[in-house]
Order: structure tokens, then sequence, then C-alpha cells
């Protein structure tokens, strides 16, 4: 497995290329099999990278039939909700390929929250089923083999809702029902490292000063329980994208 640190002068120029990088990403991946797997995070530069996806000229080189949406962590709030990584992904980008770039509806899939499923819990047993479902037969982690999963990092080094300290860290299976987030609000569905560690590539995107200690120590290696981020790990690729604030460290 390789790791690479690229650092973009700011956050709007990172989220400009991590989207170009993306969309190469998948086009690269469908020359060579089908479908190909994307996992999207929610978090500022997340969010600004689809954002800037969807403006990219790029955007029309992909075949959107064969792609297929998932998503690394959930806010436990209703479908719509303004909160929901999964509208803020809609509403940036995946709306408008399911509308005009041909992205079928069914191969778009959110974490359920309260409106679908009773719990946190009964949402991540939803979705270890739904994953399971596309995983290649014989997997050793029932998840489809991820070609891109990107994942933002919180200013305590938090990747998707996987917190430092939390029990949720050693969770087994594939994706797990979070209660007691530090980060509002406070009941989440997350994929568990299991399920991380097993995607092709793991993109971290972080921008800001207010990342900078946290991302020197994941990268340094520190202690999962403490970092989270220092376990997003590919199986082929971990790629650290980050703006000059978050990578200079004090
Ligand atoms: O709550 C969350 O936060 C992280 C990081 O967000 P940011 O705004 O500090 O970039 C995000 O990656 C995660 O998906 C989200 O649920």
């Amino acid at each position: 497995m390789s790791r690479l640190v690229v650092v973009h002068p700011d956050a709007d120029v990172l989220a400009q290329a991590a989207a170009a990088r993306l969309l190469t990403r998948v086009l690269d991946v469908q020359s060579v099999r089908r479908p190909v797997h994307v996992v999207l995070t929610g978090g500022t530069v997340g969010i600004k990278t689809l954002a800037a996806a969807a403006v990219s000229p790029l955007v029309r080189a992909v075949d959107w039939t064969g792609v297929h949406l998932w998503w690394g962590d959930e806010r436990f709030v209703p479908s719509g909700h303004a909160d929901r990584n999964e509208t803020q992904a809609r509403e940036a980008l995946v709306d408008a390929l399911v509308a005009s770039a041909g992205l079928p509806e069914a191969n778009v899939h959110p974490m359920p929250g309260p409106d679908v499923a009773a719990s946190p819990e009964e949402s991540a047993a939803a979705y270890a089923e739904q994953l399971a479902a596309f995983a290649p037969e014989g997997a050793e982690v029932p998840v489809p083999a991820f070609d891109v999963l990107l994942l933002g990092m919180g200013p305590d080094g938090h990747v998707a809702s996987l917190f430092p300290g939390h029990e949720a860290l050693q969770a087994g299976g594939t994706a797990v029902g979070v209660h007691g987030s530090p980060k509002p609000p406070p009941e989440r569905v997350s994929l568990t490292f299991d399920a991380i560690t097993a995607a092709r590539e793991v993109w971290v995107v972080a921008a800001g000063a207010e990342k900078a200690e946290r991302a020197a120590a994941a990268l340094a290696g520190q202690p999962v329980s403490e970092v989270p981020a220092a376990g997003a790990t590919g199986t082929e690729q971990t790629l650290w994208l980050l703006d000059t604030a978050a990578a200079d460290a004090p």
C-alpha cells in the first residue's frame, strides 16, 4: 500500500483538485472494470469537492450508469434534513447526476434515517445488508471493492462518524450505529474500520489550521483510539489531500 500527501494552496484549490482527481479516477477505473464504487463523505471540503465536480467538464466524460455511490457516515436525521450528508451531497452533485447524467437512482445508496429505520443500529444493519449484496464473491469483508472512499477529517481527528475514544472505533461488522457523538447530532451511522480499510483507495480531504495538529498526528501514526484518521488506509493507496493550513503543523 502506498501513501501520498498532496498539499494545495487553499480549500478552494484543494476541492477543485480533489474533484478532478475523483472524476479521473472513476474514468480510469471504468476503462478496466465495472461498476465503479465510490464512497462519499460529508464535511466542508467533502461537499465543496462534490460541488466542484458538478461544474467540471470531466463530469460528462464519466459513464454514470456504471457508478454506485455510497456514504461513509450519516447523521441519523430524516431524509431531506439539511444536516444529512446525503442531502448536502445531493444538492451539490448527486441530484444533477440522476436528473441529467444517467446515474440510476437505484445506484445511490444513502444510509437510512429515522423515517426509514427505528434506530441507528437498525439503519446500520440495513446498510450492512446492502453493502454485502454488492460485495465480490468470497470477499473477506462483505462490502463492495470501493474504488475510492472519500473521508473528511474533523479537528478532533475523527473520520466518518468514528470519534476519538468512542466505542464505535472497536465495532465489528461493516456499519455501526453511533450514540453520543461529540459533534452534533448525537446519533449517527458509520462505516466501521473493517469496511473503510477494505477500500482500494482511501482519500482523506482536510483544510484549515484547526486540522493541522491532528493531520500531523495521524500521518505520524498516533494510536487510532486517539486519532481515528490514523487508521484510515486503503489496500492499494492512501491519499491525503490537504491545504497548506492543514499541512502546517504547529
Ligand atoms: O460530522 C462530520 O464531520 C466530518 C468532518 O467535517 P468538516 O466540516 O470538519 O470537514 C465529516 O467528514 C463527516 O462525514 C461528517 O459526518
